[in-house]
């Protein structure tokens, strides 16, 4: 297939679940010897969970990374006491773990509000410190999106999403439980036959007019920021919500999600994406098929077919587009094999931007020792 989802990559960034920031304190005031003063304390860094936030909005707002709080003011003759340092809140999204470099959790945001102190400033010079301030605390802190699965079911009503799950799974779908959601997804593990597991997320509740909160709408969009890839599930028939909604087809339902996402969130769309077409038992389903990956291949052509409203900006191209019926179980094990393959991709190239990673901040050290 080609790449629709490449382009986006180039176009908004690649989805971000983790960040390495550089964080420091603020230094301490100077102590005035002559009259006993004490300098201010420096202020503290925080990481503040805040709505509507998302690692990679920190990441393009601040390309540097590093986070450092004011340091406090000297004492002076008018103010024996010198004021402390502003603290810096770095403000970050809901449903985070917050950790140092060396793998230390330093806290969890789970609700809005949450706040974690990752760096304390120094504190003033004083009697006790010979009137000599100390520098605030520094270093390199991680903060990880806690992921709920490896991939996320987005598709609407009827489209067998369920189905899809235990027919993947083998078994029947756990409901999990997570500290910062009130929607409670399902999770399927699939297990390969070198034992690995992928686990993926049965979110619940996403309809036409989700973006504008409609039924779960938000609530279901949030779950899928916390996948790293995207399972698309439409009916090859298509579908109708409700006796006075339009009929879709599966070409529109395709359209319709990526739409949804991308009112909701754009950046949703960076992430890598397979398209299961489901309910393949049904009478004139290849037919249907062959129609829909007609389409996908020049969605442009065909966009005329929905409201103009709901025409993505950019259509979404997906690394499989995989027949499967969850009743039969046809297409089933080629699916399973299409999300190891995909996820496998991405685990690589991610191994190797760590290590390029690493490689910099030696090579910066070894520059700075010369
Ligand atoms: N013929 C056929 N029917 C299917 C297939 N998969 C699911 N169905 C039927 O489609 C209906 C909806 O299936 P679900 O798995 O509940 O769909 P869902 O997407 O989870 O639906 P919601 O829970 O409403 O979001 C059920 O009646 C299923 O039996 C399939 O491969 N072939």
């Amino acid at each position: 297939m080609v790449h629709i989802t490449r382009i986006c990559l180039r176009k908004y960034g690649n989805f971000v679940d983790n960040l390495r920031l550089y964080v420091r304190g603020g230094s301490g005031g100077m102590g005035l010897p002559r009259l006993g003063g004490q300098g201010g304390k420096g202020g503290d860094v925080w990481v503040v969970a805040t709505k509507n936030m998302t690692l990679k909005r920190i990441k393009d707002k601040f390309p540097q990374k590093r986070f450092v709080a004011d340091a406090g003011a000297n004492s002076g003759v008018r103010a024996l006491k010198g004021e402390r340092g502003a603290d810096k809140e770095i403000l970050a999204p809901v449903g985070i773990t917050v950790t140092t470099d060396e793998s230390r959790t330093l806290g969890d945001l789970n609700v809005e509000g949450d706040r974690v102190m990752v760096a304390k400033g120094g504190s003033g010079g004083s009697l006790y410190s010979a009137f000599q301030p100390s520098k605030g605390e520094a270093k390199h802190i991680r903060l990880d999106l806690k992921l709920i699965a490896d991939m996320g079911l987005v598709g609407f009503p009827n489209a067998g999403k369920s189905s899809l799950l235990t027919a993947l799974s083998n078994a029947t779908p756990q409901i999990a439980s997570y500290a910062f959601t009130t929607l409670k997804p399902e999770i399927g593990k699939l297990i390969y036959d070198d034992y690995k597991q992928i686990s993926v997320a049965d979110l619940p509740g996403l309809i036409e007019g989700a973006h504008m909160n409609k039924g779960m709408g938000h609530k279901f969009l949030k779950h899928v920021e916390r996948t790293k890839q995207l399972l698309f599930v439409v009916d090859v028939c298509g579908f109708q919500l409700a006796s006075k909604t339009p009929f879709r087809s599966a070409f529109e339902a395709v359209q319709l999600l990526t739409k949804e996402l991308e009112l909701y969130k754009e950046e949703l769309l960076s992430k890598p994406a397979l398209l299961v077409v489901n309910k393949m038992d049904l009478p004139d389903a290849e037919d249907k098929l062959a129609e829909l990956k007609e389409q996908l291949q020049n969605p442009e052509e065909f966009s005329d077919l929905l409201p103009e409203d709901m025409i993505p900006q950019n259509y979404l191209t997906f690394r499989h587009v995989v027949p499967v019926s969850a009743i039969t179980g046809f297409g089933i094990s080629h699916l399973k094999s299409c999300v190891r393959q995909s996820l496998d991709e991405d685990a690589a190239l991610e191994v190797k931007a760590t290590h390029r990673e690493k490689l910099q901040a030696l090579r910066k050290q070894s520059q700075g020792r010369a």
